[in-house]
């Protein structure tokens, strides 16, 4: 079988979403960038994860707005078209294919293998072509690991054989089931019973623990009444015993009683994807996470970077990006011998994967987030005080839709007189968050927010509200 050999100044493996800004920094610091991809490029964000699953989403959520607001509602006067939803869901993963995306790595000047890339030795990897072919790719300066994370199916029998979907599935599906049985109780598991139960079909979850357990309590409380409202079954604390799909349906047995669907949904969480990586050739195990510093430089290396889902600090596409771009500034740095920024809050260190992370689920209602939650604050051995306001009580709120339900949190560091986070539920909350983000990485005091005024009548005013809640602390 053919074989070639490179020598570049960057091999980066996996072009999704953080591969691909890693490869863009490096080569715009000046470094010969390849990058190697064994699927699409673009990665699973872009084809059957978060664009495919917000297109999925958002027509529904623009229905329920129309419905909730006499003027509009009466304009509404058929149900939603299935078939339009997944057309636009098509189009926003460009029918899978990632030919646009190959267009922009070359117009970045960046060069691209595909096939299968392992680690084969120091600052070395072989890359295996779909018809055998191998490619040998040498750096000169570094390798970045980006390779994501693959879906955790867990150990439960009879699960494997009933051929279950995973969020590719659920993402990417042609028709909607009849009905669908979703086990997991996260955001992958909230977000598709949400879309799925607005698509038409009858959406039962298993969850062995609580709703949405990285968020505020009260969040996954909303949640999973909004979804009981629409006719979800949210069966909570149930275990899945054991599955099986006889004929057309899935049977699936729980701690709570027996559970029949069409299909079963399976997104108990994800897992590195290092299995299949040559790990053992660097002396690294399989299968594991790839520990870093804030720089993202592997533990114990020189060379090697892992950035994104593969190292396991947040599994999000923007964090994943944030990273990127300070790994992709560093290893040009270092490669250029340029001066390198690694102080908390420099340019070459990931410092808000620790404190700042947002995040928002697209759920009816939404739940944005960012920051820990006021059980993980405590844990942290922080001083803090918990703001929470209803968020009907805002005058751009009830403007919004008739009905508006929705609650915010805020948590404020007395000893240091600082937001370290917020949490909002409610409809179209999706946007607060950055605010609330700038507000973190800035340690902007309490005292000077009270300067930072929202216009009227946004729903932007919970700010107000919650720091006419909190106090406003007197001048020095
Ligand atoms: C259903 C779902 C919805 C989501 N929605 C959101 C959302 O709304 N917002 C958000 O921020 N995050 C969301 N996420 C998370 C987001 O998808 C990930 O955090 C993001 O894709 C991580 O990017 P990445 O580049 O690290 O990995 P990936 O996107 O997984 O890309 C990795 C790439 O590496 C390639 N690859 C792997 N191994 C090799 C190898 N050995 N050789 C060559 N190529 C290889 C893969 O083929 C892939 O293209 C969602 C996740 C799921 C499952
Ligand atoms: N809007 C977004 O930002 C968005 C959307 C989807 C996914 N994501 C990211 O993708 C990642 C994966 O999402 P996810 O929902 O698969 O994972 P998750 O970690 O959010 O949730 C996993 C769920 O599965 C449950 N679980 C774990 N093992 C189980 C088992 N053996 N049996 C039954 N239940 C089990 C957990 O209790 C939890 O409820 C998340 O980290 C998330 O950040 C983000």
């Amino acid at each position: 079988m053919a074989s070639e050999e490179r020598e570049v100044d960057l091999v980066v493996i996996g072009a999704g979403p953080v591969g691909e800004n890693v490869a863009d920094r490096a080569a715009q610091g000046g470094l010969e960038t390849v990058i190697v991809e064994s699927e699409l490029v673009g990665g699973e964000c872009s084809y059957w994860a978060c664009m495919p699953s917000k297109a999925l989403l958002r027509p529904a959520q623009v229905l329920s707005a129309a419905r909730a607001l006499p003027g509009a509602a009466e304009a509404v006067t058929g149900g939603i078209d299935v078939a339009a939803v997944l057309r636009r869901r098509d189009s926003f993963t460009s029918d899978w294919s990632d030919d646009g995306q190959v267009q922009w790595l070359e117009s970045a000047g960046i060069g691209l293998v595909r096939g299968r890339g392992r680690l084969s030795g120091e600052r070395e990897v072989t890359v295996t072509a779909e018809d055998g072919a191998t490619t040998v790719l040498r750096a000169r300066h570094a390798v970045a690991v980006a390779t994501g994370s693959v879906p955790v199916l867990p150990d439960i029998p009879g699960l494997r054989e009933a051929n279950p979907w995973s969020s590719r599935e659920a993402t990417s599906a042609k028709t909607v089931p009849e009905s669908l049985a979703i086990i997991g109780g996260g955001v992958v598991a909230m977000e598709m019973a949400t879309a799925y139960a607005a698509l038409g079909a009858d959406v039962t979850v298993i969850v062995r623990d609580g709703v949405l357990g990285s968020v505020e309590s009260f969040a996954g409380e909303r949640v999973t009444e909004a979804l009981r409202s629409r006719g979800v079954e949210i069966l909570t604390r149930t275990e899945t015993l054991s599955v099986e799909r006889t004929g057309g349906e899935v049977r699936i047995e729980t701690s709570g009683g027996t559970v029949t669907a069409a299909e079963v949904l399976v997104a108990t969480g994800r897992r590195p994807a290092t299995a299949d990586l040559g790990l053992e050739r660097v002396g690294l195990d399989p299968g594991k996470r790839l520990d870093t510093d804030d720089t993202l430089r592997v533990d114990g290396f020189d060379w090697l970077y892992a950035v994104g889902d593969v190292n396991g600090r947040v599994l999000l596409t923007h964090q994943g990006k944030y990273q990127a771009r300070a790994a992709g500034d560093v290893i040009a740095a270092r490669a250029k011998d340029r001066p390198v920024d690694d102080a908390p809050w420099g340019a070459h260190a990931a410092t808000a994967d620790h404190h700042a992370v947002p995040q928002v689920v697209f759920t009816e209602p939404e739940v944005a987030a960012v920051g820990p939650t006021a059980e993980e604050a405590r844990a942290q051995g922080k001083s803090i005080r918990v703001v929470d306001y209803d968020l009907a009580g805002v005058a751009g709120a009830g403007l919004s839709r008739d009905g508006y339900q929705g609650a915010a949190r805020m948590i404020v560091d007395e000893d240091r007189g600082v937001m370290i986070g917020a949490t909002f539920v409610g409809p179209d909350v999706a946007e607060l968050v950055h605010a609330a983000t700038t507000a973190v990485v800035g340690e902007v005091p309490i005292d000077r927010l009270w300067h930072a005024v929202p216009s009227y009548p946004t729903v932007s005013e919970i700010w107000l509200r919650l720091l006419e809640a909190y106090g406003r602390p007197a001048s020095a």
